[in-house]
């Protein structure tokens, strides 16, 4: 590994950054010149939305003593014994992986530029490596599972490129961002910062959700214990799927600050991409924190844990990260201040680490689960929980249900009754909660935002897949959208499901009625066209359709008349709360 100069700093009082100098990997001007001027004639690399945090760490120091992607020896010993080539201790495995036709086209000493997806250059890096990894090795030393449920492994296996490219980099720009510059301060600045205060004891605390009265009691009592300060150090970079949005995280990270006392506490910004590797990640937080200058980390709970396997069992032990943490404290230099969880205990109004709860003491708190389901019917969130501030942030993100998008997707046979039932749950819909409601209907999809698409199983799946991606930007926005195509495919539907109920209701009606009824109807005389031949590819007679596993609504037009259809969909809709009074 290439050595970084010599330090820039001053700040002689401040802790040591991990291997001894700050390795901030931007050039000056002049350099970023001519790097700019080079790369035009370079092949370059559009980073995807992890390597380009990665990269920033890299050039913003964060990831020192580290000077660009892990070459295969640094890799290699990284991931067994969780240490660069030179013996520095280092827990994660940082590198830029490619599919196989770029690692094709690479060769060791030749230089790439580095972008971001607009075509930025961020970066020249200088190959050194190209190797394919053994990715279950990986999988298996770092994360200690194959199970794509973690997130980092389904990452490895389902969305990394199958090579590593390794190599110094050099770095033109920091990446971009235009969100709350500034609390985004990098290793430097934050150094400075703590020194021109005088603050020489600083303890970061961690975090990838929103802080409630527990984490503000647990991290006072962390600052005063290490007779310091305390550094607010969320991760606005990558979280675990399904996190609370970091633009609503730092509202409520900044409302929060001013029930500290006066001076004590800070915030700033950390654009890392987590792995929730549990222990290991631990370590690594340290690092990272130990190179913006902090002394201390909270390590609480199952810190940085990604939940549990495809079996419902934890990945990694609740407190695995404080052993593993303890057990190489003095040679990290950063300190770990440990905690247990903290719970309320309303005899006394306060917040007290669950060990020091004496045992027959009535507790209270309230886990993620149950957060979100009060959130989702628009309940309280109690004081003793919350401040007034981050409920309102809270609230604003998560909407009550009834004030949440929805969308009611059928599919169905051709003439099984989908565009009927479809314009028929509309105006009913209109007329009850006095919104706008927009139909996506099969055939009219196909006059414009399907034109020139055809019936072959790709141009099927497109026509599904567009229709679920204008459906999802309606259920973004908190609208109501009714969509009524065949979608005979199961695998198109399931895509449209996850995409869609990231943001809202998502309502699949099965529109069930035998083959033969439908082809009595045949209200377009398609099916008579079909079994005569005279039109190929026809749904139900020689192209197939795949019934829903598992529908939230069956409708059997053959059995049920329109209104008592609508009526069975109006009944589920308002059973999930999403008709519920505005
Ligand atoms: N080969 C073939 N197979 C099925 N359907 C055909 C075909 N050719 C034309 N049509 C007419 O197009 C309507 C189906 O379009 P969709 O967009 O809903 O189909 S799909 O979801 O993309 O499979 C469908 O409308 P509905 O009868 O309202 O379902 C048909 O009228
Ligand atoms: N219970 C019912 N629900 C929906 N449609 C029905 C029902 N009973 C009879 N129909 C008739 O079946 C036909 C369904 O056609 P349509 O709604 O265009 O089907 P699709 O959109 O699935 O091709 C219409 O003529 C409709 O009047």
């Amino acid at each position: 590994m290439w050595r970084c100069g010599p330090a820039l700093l001053k700040e002689g009082a401040l802790i040591a950054p991990h291997g001894g100098r700050l390795c901030e990997l931007l050039v000056g001007p002049e350099r970023a010149q001519k790097l700019k001027e080079e790369a035009l004639q370079l092949p370059s690399i559009v980073l995807t939305e992890r390597q380009l945090c990665d990269l920033e760490l890299l050039l913003n120091g964060g990831f020192s003593p580290l000077t660009g992607f892990m070459t295969r020896r640094d890799y290699d010993r990284v991931v067994e014994e969780m240490r660069l080539a030179d013996g520095t201790l280092w827990p994660i495995p940082i590198t830029l992986d490619v599919h196989r036709d770029v690692a094709r086209s690479l060769e060791v000493g030749d230089r790439v530029a580095l972008r971001d997806p607009t075509g930025v250059l961020l970066a020249v890096m200088t190959v050194e490596d190209v190797w394919q990894p053994d990715k279950e090795r990986e999988a298996r030393e770092v994360f200690r599972t194959l199970d794509r449920k973690h997130p980092a492994v389904h990452y490895l296996f389902d969305v990394a490129g199958d090579y590593y490219v390794g190599g110094r980099v050099e770095g033109v720009q920091l990446p971009i961002h235009y969100d709350f510059r500034e609390l985004r301060l990098t290793p430097a600045q934050l150094r400075h910062r703590f020194a021109e205060r005088g603050w020489t004891r600083v303890v970061a605390f961690q975090t990838r959700n929103p802080m409630q009265r527990a984490h503000k009691e647990l991290t006072d009592r962390a600052a005063r214990q290490i007779g310091g300060h305390l550094l607010i150090h969320p991760v606005v970079g990558m979280t675990k799927p399904g996190d609370v949005d970091y633009m609503t995280r730092v509202r409520c990270y900044r409302a929060i600050l001013k029930y500290y006392p006066e001076g004590l506490a800070d915030l700033s910004l950390l654009p890392l991409a987590m792995r929730m590797a549990g222990p290991r990640e631990a370590l690594w937080h340290g690092i990272i924190r130990k190179n913006y200058g902090c002394t201390h980390l909270i390590v609480g709970r199952d810190h940085a844990s990604p939940g549990t396997d495809s079996q419902g069992r934890p990945f990694y032990g609740r407190y695995e990260a404080q052993e593993l943490f303890a057990r190489y404290e003095d040679e990290l230099g950063i300190r770990m201040v440990p905690f247990q969880e903290m719970v309320y205990v309303p005899s006394r109004d306060a917040y007290i680490p669950a060990d020091e709860v004496e045992p027959g003491i009535e507790t209270w708190r309230i886990s993620g689960t149950e957060l979100r389901a009060r959130l989702a019917k628009g309940e309280e969130l109690p004081s003793w929980f919350t401040y007034p501030e981050v409920a309102a942030e809270l609230r604003r993100a998560y909407p009550p249900r009834h004030e949440q998008g929805f969308c009611v997707f059928f599919t169905g046979l051709p003439s099984s009754g989908k565009s009927t039932l479809a314009n028929a749950l509309m105006v009913r819909l209109m007329e009850l909660t006095g919104r706008p409601v927009t139909l996506l209907d099969g055939d009219v999809v196909r006059t414009h935002l399907s034109k020139g698409l055809g019936f072959s199983r790709e141009d099927r799946s497109t026509n599904v897949r567009r229709i679920g991606y204008v459906a999802s930007e309606i259920v973004r926005h908190r609208g109501i959208v009714i969509c009524a195509p065949i979608a005979p495919y199961e695998a198109d539907r399931r895509f449209n499901r996850e995409l869609i109920s990231r943001y809202g209701g998502y309502i699949e009606v099965y529109v069930n009625a035998p083959l033969e009824v439908c082809e009595q109807r045949d209200v377009k005389g398609l099916y008579r066209k079909a079994r005569a031949g005279l039109l190929t590819g026809f749904t139900g007679v020689d192209d197939p359709y795949e019934p829903p596993s598992q529908p939230e609504v069956v409708v059997e037009t053959d059995k049920q008349s329109v209104e008592e259809g609508v009526a069975t969909i109006l009944a589920t809709l308002e059973r999930l709360g999403f008709l519920g009074s505005p």
